[in-house]
């Protein structure tokens, strides 16, 4: 049983691996108080696929998009996305879904967009993505100060096209940390592959004080993210193996569902 009346429009911007999964999962009925109304995406190829596959409206722009007035607008597609669409997205009265966190690790724009939710009266979701455990996660740094750090384990292929990737690193017999800094850093450095970062730092002690190691595994399948918090009572481990980045789309799912539920995690 839901909340509302009637259903909630949802749209998707970012037409690839993981807005996908959102949409078949509303199409399998796991959504049924929304109604996919429209997508976009960058490449619109992919826009007009997802769109004659969950027949809703493949849209050329986000003006267009905004026009069939959105309740919820979920992002599937990139930072930089998340940079040019939001405050339009707010302005239009959609609250927005963010799986690009990394986003908001730039503080000029977290500010921006606090007051653009405020000032029009929605709301802006982190969607758990690869990792999860926010709430308590947010909950050990209300209690002390808090040390906090996210230390991830990646298959070296998936380091592919960054600064840090070397081919040795595909038969190294040893784990190889190829990354150690803050949240900040990381993201600067890797800006598609730890939004995980960025989130766990929003939740935690920030994105400068946040401790990130990337480190490489040869032979390693999908993603492993282990986030530590330690305050004066608390000691906090969260982690998360997962094979593909599929939790992330379907973490969208769940928080959909968490939106409208009478019972609410
Ligand atoms: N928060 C988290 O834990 C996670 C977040 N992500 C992020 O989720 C996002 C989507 O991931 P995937 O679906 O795997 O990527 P994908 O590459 O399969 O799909 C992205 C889609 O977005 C479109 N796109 C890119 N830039 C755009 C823009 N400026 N405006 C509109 N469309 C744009 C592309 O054309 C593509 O269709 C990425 O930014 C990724 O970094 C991915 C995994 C975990
Ligand atoms: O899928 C993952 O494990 C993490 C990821 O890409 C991200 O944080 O952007």
């Amino acid at each position: 049983m839901s909340l509302q009346r009637r259903k909630l429009k949802l749209a998707i911007v970012g037409c690839g691996f993981l807005g996908r999964i959102v949409a078949e999962a509303w199409k399998n009925g796991l959504l049924p108080e929304y109604e996919l109304v429209a997508c976009l995406s960058r490449n619109p190829e992919s826009a007009r696929s997802l769109a004659d596959s969950y027949k809703c409206k493949a849209c050329a722009d986000l003006g267009e998009l905004l026009e069939l007035a959105p309740d919820y607008v979920v992002e599937a597609a990139s930072p930089g996305a998340v940079k040019e669409i939001a405050e339009a997205v707010l302005s239009a009265g959609a609250n927005l879904v963010l799986l690009s966190i990394g986003a908001l690790a730039d503080a000029s724009f977290l500010a921006r967009i606090e007051a653009c939710a405020r000032a029009n009266g929605r709301r802006v979701h982190l969607a758990s993505g690869a990792i999860g455990g926010f709430d308590v996660l947010r909950t050990a740094a209300l209690m002390s100060a808090i040390e906090a750090s996210i230390t991830t384990e990646k298959g070296p292929n998936s380091l592919r096209n960054t600064a840090v990737f070397s081919e040795d690193l595909l038969d190294a017999s040893d784990k190889r940390e190829v990354f150690s800094g803050n949240a900040r850093d990381a993201i600067a450095l890797f800006p598609t592959k730890v939004n995980v970062a960025v989130a766990t730092a929003l939740a935690t002690a920030g994105a400068d004080a946040t401790r990130v190691s990337i480190n490489s595994v040869a032979g390693f399948k999908g993603d492993d993210h282990r986030i530590e918090v330690r305050g004066e009572e608390v000691h906090v481990v969260v982690d998360i193996y997962s094979r593909t980045s599929a939790i992330a789309g379907w973490s969208v799912v769940a928080l959909l569902q968490n939106l409208v539920s009478p019972i609410a995690f």
